[in-house]
């Protein structure tokens, strides 16, 4: 069969056709061909059909320019979307985003959703060279490029900012050379070398315990304070991205500004506003507050302020973020004597309603609260307690410890509870305030900061509480009284066992208005 049938073939297929006289399977041969070609091209606009429907699962407003108000459209990347990284040390890495405490009380800056943020990566390109360019829109007129590094080849990012573009081509560097973040700047290193003098020594403002704090000048004339991390050290790389990320995009007049930050190779630096007129403890303790005492109204309003910085950290914010050194060095101090809250290197967020244990306790000698110390355990209540140390610290001019006094008086909170107990609320006084103050506004500044410094943290009033203390004008009629019964507290939370040793067998009473008076030192009376 195969034997006959195939010279039969052979004669069918070389027959010529009416096709300009080609034979059938120079036709055949033809049809085949074209066949696959549709064959394929059907397939590749199938793949082409399928990646679109996926992209616009994902990024569905980008193909809904005007969403239904009844359709909810959760976009791929969340609200709290407000910072893009791209690691230097992996060419290929894709940029990542991260989350951080998005604001309450400041609606025009809530962030409304990807799509407003400006956040959302639009395709993958090829660059005419070939590399791969990832864009990333940040903001109406801002967009930064990350042309994808090459094997052998540095990479850079160019930015467009309101018309300035800066080249993906210029020199190779392993960073973005200036971005404008959600919230901020990326400077880079040539940048703050160029605002601080080449980081010069008589740059310097002072060095903390995560680096070195230069001021300098942008070439806008801002002034900023550029503080250095000593990233050698394993916490300070950590430190500095909690602080970029808690803190970029809080805005309140009474914490200071974080402008942008500087990551480049080994380098890590953040950037400030820069506050011009010192710090609260070179006011209390240093030269600046020995030519020229601060006034009681001023130190009012340091600690109004303070409390405002405080309570927007612990009550504005979601997640809310405890300060955790809150102390008189971390005061910033304006020229209209405006205090402002710096340094959140040791800021933690939380989640809401929840302690946090902390992995190392950390904070400052004499501010720290006795169960943090204790325990490790930290929420925002630890922050109440360094307030009220800061309220006594502001009121005496006396440091929260103090080894050059008498052993009574070394520490601050025992001394400060013993001359209330003693009735002696105006010995408490810094003796360089010009101005002696009213005597109620001195014990009410007494009893909110006894109240602070409660041993029991859950009593200690929240810092929107401690802000409607001061603010209202219906101070107790008892207010010696109720003054003396919080120095007891107070005293309770450094020397538990003292307190105990000292009251012996001490007989208590309750007054008609709920307080309970304890005797103690055979007739000496704390009401409590
Ligand atoms: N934004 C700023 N504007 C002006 N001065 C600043 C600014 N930030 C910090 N300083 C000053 O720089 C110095 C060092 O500050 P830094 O916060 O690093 O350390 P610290 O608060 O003294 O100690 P710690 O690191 O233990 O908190 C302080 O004198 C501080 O007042």
């Amino acid at each position: 069969m195969s034997d006959y049938s195939s010279p039969f073939l052979n004669d069918q297929l070389s027959k010529r056709t009416f096709i300009f006289g080609l034979r059938l399977w120079v036709i055949v041969g033809v049809c085949v061909g074209a066949g696959f070609v549709l064959l394929l091209f059907l397939i590749s606009l199938w793949i082409v059909s399928r990646r679109n429907r996926s992209l616009s699962h994902h990024y569905p407003h980008q193909h809904l320019p005007k969403a239904s108000p009844k359709t909810t459209i959760i976009p791929l990347v969340t609200k709290e979307i407000q910072e893009i990284r791209v690691d230097p040390s992996d060419a290929k890495s894709a940029p990542q985003i991260f989350q951080t405490p998005t604001p309450f009380s400041e609606p025009e800056q809530r962030p409304q959703s990807a799509e407003r943020q400006g956040f959302l990566p639009s395709p993958q390109e090829q660059s005419p060279a070939g590399r791969r360019m990832i864009h990333i829109d940040i903001g109406k007129d801002h967009r930064i490029t990350f042309p994808e590094r090459g094997s052998g080849g540095g990479g850079g990012a160019s930015s467009h900012a309101s018309g300035e573009y800066r080249s993906a081509e210029q020199p190779s560097i392993a960073v973005p050379e200036v971005s404008h973040l959600g919230w901020g700047h990326w400077y880079t290193l040539r940048e703050l070398e160029a605002a601080t003098g080449g980081f010069a020594d008589n740059k310097v403002i002072g060095e903390g315990g995560y680096g070195i704090v230069y001021h300098g000048v942008l070439e806008d004339n801002t002034q900023i304070a550029v503080k250095n991390l000593l990233n050698n050290r394993g916490q300070a790389e950590k430190e500095f991205e909690v602080e970029v990320e808690a803190i970029g995009r809080i805005r309140h007049k009474n914490l200071v500004r974080l402008l942008g930050y500087c990551a480049e190779g080994a380098h890590r630096m953040l950037v400030y506003e820069y506050v011009d007129n010192g710090n609260l403890e070179q006011w209390l303790h240093g030269s600046l507050g020995s030519t020229r005492p601060l006034s009681w109204d001023i130190r009012m309003n340091i600690i109004l302020g303070t409390a405002k910085g405080l309570m927007y950290l612990h009550e504005g914010l979601e997640p809310k973020v405890v300060h955790r050194d809150v102390k008189s060095s971390n005061i910033l101090i304006d020229r209209q004597w405006n205090p402002k809250v710096s340094d959140f290197g040791l800021a933690k967020l939380l989640g809401s309603e929840k302690s946090y244990i902390t992995t190392r306790v950390m904070g400052t000698f004499g501010y720290v609260a006795p169960e943090y110390a204790k325990t490790g355990m930290l929420n925002e209540k630890s922050d109440v307690y360094s307030f009220g140390i800061l309220i006594m610290e502001i009121i005496s001019g006396r440091n929260p410890v103090d080894y050059s006094r008498p052993p009574a008086e070394v520490n601050l909170v025992e001394w400060l509870k013993n001359m209330v107990t003693d009735r002696n609320s105006e010995g408490i006084l810094d003796p360089r305030i010009p101005e002696r103050p009213p005597s109620r506004a001195l014990k009410k500044a007494l009893l909110v900061a006894l109240k602070c410094v409660d041993p029991d943290s859950q009593k200690r009033p929240k810092m929107g509480h401690v802000i409607h203390m001061f603010e209202v004008d219906d101070f107790p009629y008892r207010d010696e009284r109720r003054v003396t019964r919080e120095a007891g507290r107070a005293h309770k939370a450094h020397f538990p066992d003292k307190e105990a040793a000292e009251a012996g067998g001490s007989s208590s009473g309750r007054y008609d208005d709920g307080s309970v008076s304890t005797r103690v030192d055979g007739g000496r009376e704390l009401s409590g």
